[in-house]
C-alpha cells in the first residue's frame, strides 16, 4: 500500500514518537522525511520555544497550518506533524486528503518520561506533569480521526515500525 498512499502522516500527542518513528519509517521506505516543526523552525528562523515567546501560540498555529498545506501538496513523503496540529478542523481535512494518517499513542507516564528533560516544548514549561495531564484531557479524542492508531508505549521503535509496515502491506487501514 505504500505505493498507493499519497503520503504517510503521523499525528499524536507530544512524546508519542512522531518525529523519531517518522524519520525511521522514511529511511525504511526510502521516502523523504519531513517534520513540520523543523519546517516551521526554518521558516521562522528561530526555535519553536523562541517563536512562542516572541509571537505567541496563535501566530505559531497560523504558521503551522501554512506549513501543513505546503508540505501536503507533495507526494510520497513521510510527514510528522506537531501534537497540536490536529486541533484545527482545516488541518485535519488537509491531512485526511493528504494521505494515510497514523496516530501514535502512549500513556501519560510514558509521555512524561520521554518529554520531561526536553526543553524544546513551550507548552510543557514549568510543571510538566500538570501540563501534560491538562493537555491530554483537553485533547482527548483529538487524534481519533486517524486511519490507524499505534500504541508506542507497549512497543519498541522497531516493533512499531514493523506494525506500520504490516498495515501498509495489508493494503487497508485497520
Ligand atoms: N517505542 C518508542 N516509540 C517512539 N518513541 C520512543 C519509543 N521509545 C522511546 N522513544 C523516545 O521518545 C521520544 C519521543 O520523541 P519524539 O519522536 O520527538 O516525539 P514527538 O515528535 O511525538 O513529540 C524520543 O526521545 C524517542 O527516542
Ligand atoms: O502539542 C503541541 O501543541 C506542540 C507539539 C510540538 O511537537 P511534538 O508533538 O512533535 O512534540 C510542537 O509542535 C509545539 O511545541 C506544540
Ligand atoms: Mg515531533
Amino acid at each position: 500500500m505504500s505505493g498507493t498512499v499519497k503520503n504517510i502522516i503521523f499525528v499524536g500527542f507530544m512524546g508519542t514518537g512522531k518525529t523519531t518513528l517518522g524519520r525511521l519509517l522514511a529511511e525504511r521506505l526510502q521516502w523523504p522525511f519531513i517534520d513540520c516543526d523543523e519546517k516551521i523552525v526554518q521558516k521562522a528562523g528561530m526555535s519553536i520555544a523562541d517563536y512562542f515567546a516572541m509571537h505567541g501560540e496563535a501566530a505559531f498555529r497560523d504558521l503551522e497550518t501554512e506549513v501543513i498545506r505546503e508540505v501536503l501538496s507533495g507526494r510520497m513523503q513521510v510527514v510528522s506533524t506537531g501534537g497540536g496540529s490536529v486541533l484545527r478542523e482545516s488541518n485535519r481535512a488537509l491531512m485526511k486528503n493528504g494521505g494515510l494518517v497514523i496516530a501514535l499513542t502512549a500513556d501519560k507516564d510514558t509521555i512524561l518520561q520521554r518529554v520531561r528533560h526536553d526543553s524544546g516544548r513551550p507548552l510543557l514549561q514549568g510543571d510538566a506533569e500538570a501540563r501534560v495531564g491538562k493537555l491530554l484531557k483537553e485533547r482527548e479524542g483529538a487524534y481519533d480521526f486517524a486511519d490507524i492508531s499505534i500504541n508506542t508505549a507497549q512497543r519498541s521503535m522497531e516493533q512499531a515500525i514493523q506494525r506500520i509496515l504490516e498495515s501498509l502491506e495489508a493494503g487497508k487501514p485497520e
